[in-house]
């Protein structure tokens, strides 16, 4: 038996046909919808994600605004950015694409957004919502795993879910939207200072693996039937890694594979965090 695929390229194909139709009924009112996007340096990897992003935004009639600094910009630079996203009215949400060079007070930067327009869900006051289970915009990745858990009728309610790596944009977020009332999962967060992995891994009925080590989770390490989900992002001689092993499809009863998993997934997130914002605009 293998797995069934958690195909998040053709989920968020889906998603991006509902947002064309919400951004077209917005712009009827009279409501426009637009993406910022602030990249510092030349790391090809950072490049490619915002070009799809705003290749995304053509697509579902978002407008984009982009903003390109060279390696060597100062923080004051940055900050600029970030300061005419916020007095621009035609950017209703934005995100600082991460991370940013060495030398750069990533947290300063995420701090001065205006957390209206925080698309990516990673100003404190949007994760002190997540932590306080109030509403506001949720960080893309884990709104895009939970997304695809509920569009193939994976059980996520009672379910044992284990994830490995405590970023804030994947693993630590994800961990406080699993644990909600509407998700209700039992967590288990898993990092580096983890003594059996395998243990935590082997005992969930879904497995995120968000750590960037490639090839981290390998088949003797999954409950069969599990959910598999890949968020690893490593490159291995150029290439794209994830943190699961191949032989991960013969035991798991889904796999979101990467690519073509959770990465799509995200991307729609995105948009759809920028899309809520400005209906949420619109109604007030
Ligand atoms: N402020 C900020 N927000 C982010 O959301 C953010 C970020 N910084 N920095 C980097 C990570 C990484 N990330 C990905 C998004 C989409 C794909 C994606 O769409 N991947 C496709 C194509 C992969 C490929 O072919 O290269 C796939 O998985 O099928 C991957 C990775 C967002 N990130």
């Amino acid at each position: 038996m293998t797995a069934q695929l958690l195909d998040g390229k053709a989920t968020a194909a889906e998603i991006r046909t509902d947002l064309k139709g919400r951004v077209e009924a917005l712009r009827e009112r009279g409501v426009g919808v637009g993406l910022g996007t602030v990249l510092v340096g030349d790391d090809p990897g950072s490049h490619a994600y915002v070009n799809m992003k705003h290749r995304d935004c053509a697509e579902v009639g978002i407008e984009s605004l982009r903003y390109d600094l060279p390696a060597d910009a100062s923080q004051d630079e940055v900050e600029r950015a970030v300061a005419e996203l916020n007095g621009n009215p035609a950017c209703t949400g934005y995100i600082v694409q991460l991370p940013l060079p060495k030398g750069l007070d990533e947290q300063r930067v995420l701090e001065r957004i205006d957390p209206a327009k925080d698309a990516d869900g990673l100003h404190p006051t949007n994760l002190g919502r997540l932590v306080l289970m109030q509403p506001g915009p949720l960080p893309c990745t884990p709104k895009g795993i939970v997304e695809l858990l509920r569009r193939f009728d994976v059980p996520v309610a009672g379910a044992e879910v284990t994830v490995v790596g405590r970023g804030i944009t994947v693993g630590r977020s994800l961990g406080l939207l699993l644990t909600r009332r509407t998700e209700n999962a039992t967590v288990t967060l898993c990092h580096t200072g983890t003594r059996n992995l395998a243990a935590h891994t082997r005992k969930a009925d879904i497995v995120v693996a968000a750590a960037g080590v490639p090839g981290l989770i390998t088949a003797g390490m999954v409950k069969p039937g599990a959910a598999v989900l890949d968020v690893g992002v490593s490159r291995v001689d150029g290439k794209l890694a994830g943190d699961v092993a191949a032989d991960v499809r013969e035991v798991a009863g889904w796999v979101a594979p990467n690519p073509g998993g959770v990465g799509p997934m995200t991307r729609a997130m995105l948009l759809a965090n920028v899309v809520e914002a400005a209906e949420a605009s619109a109604r007030a």
